[in-house]
């Protein structure tokens, strides 16, 4: 039994600078640890920021850039920065959480910030034990991926953040499809761990700006991006997405380059591109109009409309609905009777439904990241990801 688990479990800590979000707080620290105290609540102040870096649980943006202001505001009163350009993700949304302080007192600050930090402190749970793996199985990692009864399954594993994916994970399962491609496996299955499928695209992923500017990240996303999309285009044996519950952006794009969607019926398919300023990817602009036609794709890629498990499938994207409480036995029972299937037979016949399209699928696919690589550097998807991480929007 072959067995591959991809992706160091990222458990999030201050020490860890995951995203300039994570970062922003740390940054700050240093700074502060080495004034003289003069209040009398300052010695909780600092005791509270002790205790914020040893959090191991990631308390989320939005709490992370309210400790950022308060921290701020009790250390250096109201904001003094200029106001940072509209591209500068991170920079603005720290200059906005400061800035909305006004001209709150640095010791009403400092309390605040204290109040904060045990509030938060009381209500996490301790941390528990690693739930032992089971056969076949590794615990932990964003991303897991076993390989059993010549099946190899990629489990999408951060239900905290409902699956979405990170560049890591984007290159994990690039690594995960190219081991799948070569293992003794007849059937490769993408499924999620939790009540999400996958939220899509890591919304943080566009945040942290390199020296070369948004134009690098831009053109290293969209060449990231078209590298994941052509694995899943070549991809030797047939694909099996198993979708436990609400799938988002990119998750549901590629399923058109899937051979079989098994879903839950509290799965939903939702492609927000307009709102977020985005475009298409996944060559989802060539096959969904194929699969559903036209203005079908077109309420979904262009105006956003999320569909029903049962929807998806009358529109040909998903092969077959389950009830949820039901899905795992039903599924798994019907794959594994598939890989009984004379295996040279099944690639056979995948291979000749295949290969007539796919020289057309990697020019649409170069085509839709190129338009993103644009999208990606305007102003309405700057805003889009700005009001997500302070959770002004959400889907
Ligand atoms: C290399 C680059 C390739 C780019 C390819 C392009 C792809 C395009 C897309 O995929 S577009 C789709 C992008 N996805 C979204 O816009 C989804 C955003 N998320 C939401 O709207 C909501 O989180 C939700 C509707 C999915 C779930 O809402 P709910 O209220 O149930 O849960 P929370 O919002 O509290 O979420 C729990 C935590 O998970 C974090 N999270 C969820 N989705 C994402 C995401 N896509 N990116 C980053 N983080 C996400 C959320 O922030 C919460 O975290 P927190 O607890 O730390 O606050």
């Amino acid at each position: 039994m072959a067995q591959l688990v991809c992706g160091l479990a990222r458990r999030w800590c201050f020490g860890a600078l995951g995203s300039p979000l994570q970062a922003l707080h740390l940054q700050a620290l240093p700074l502060h640890l080495g004034r003289t105290v003069m209040r009398a609540s300052q010695k909780d102040f600092e005791s509270a920021l002790r205790q914020v870096k040893l959090w191991k649980k990631d308390p989320g943006n939005e709490v992370k850039l309210k400790l950022y202001a308060l921290y701020k505001q009790a250390t250096e009163g109201p904001c003094n920065l200029p106001k940072p350009g509209m591209m500068d993700l991170v920079n603005k949304a720290k200059w906005d959480a400061w800035s909305a302080l006004g001209s709150l007192p640095k010791e009403t600050a400092r309390e605040n910030y204290v109040d904060l930090v045990s509030s938060l402190s009381a209500a996490s749970e301790p941390p528990s034990p690693a739930k032992p793996a089971a056969d076949g199985e590794q615990a932990g990692g964003d991303l897991v991926v076993t390989s059993e009864n010549h099946i190899t399954t990629i489990t999408f594993n951060r239900p905290a953040k409902k699956n979405a994916i990170t560049t890591q994970m984007y290159r994990d399962i690039m690594l995960a499809l190219q081991a799948a491609s070569k293992d003794d496996s007849v059937l490769t299955v993408l499924t999620g761990n939790g009540d999400y499928y996958c939220s899509g695209n890591d919304l943080t992923n566009f945040t942290d700006i390199p020296p070369g500017g948004p134009e690098e990240k831009a053109r290293t996303n969209a060449v990231l991006l078209r590298e994941f999309v052509d694995y899943f285009i070549d991809f030797p044996k047939p694909l099996v997405a198993v979708v436990n519950g609400p799938a988002v952006g990119i998750s549901v794009t590629i399923l058109g380059l899937f051979d079989l969607v098994y879903a839950s019926d509290r799965a939903t398919f939702h492609t927000p591109f307009s709102p977020l300023g985005l475009s298409p990817e996944g060559c989802s602009s060539y096959t969904f109009p194929k699969m559903m036609g036209p203005s079908k794709a077109a309420e979904m890629l262009i105006f956003g409309r999320k569909l029903t498990a049962q929807e998806a499938c009358a529109q040909g994207l998903v092969t077959e609905v389950f009830p949820d409480s039901t899905l795992q036995k039903e599924v798994w029972t019907r794959l594994r009777a598939y890989t009984k299937l004379p295996p040279n037979a099944v690639r056979t016949s995948r291979e000749v439904m295949r290969s007539k399209g796919r020289e057309r699928l990697h020019a649409v696919n170069a085509e839709e990241c190129e338009a993103l690589r644009q999208r990606w550097l305007s102003e309405e998807c700057a805003s889009a990801v700005l009001r997500f991480m302070s959770r002004k929007a959400k889907l």
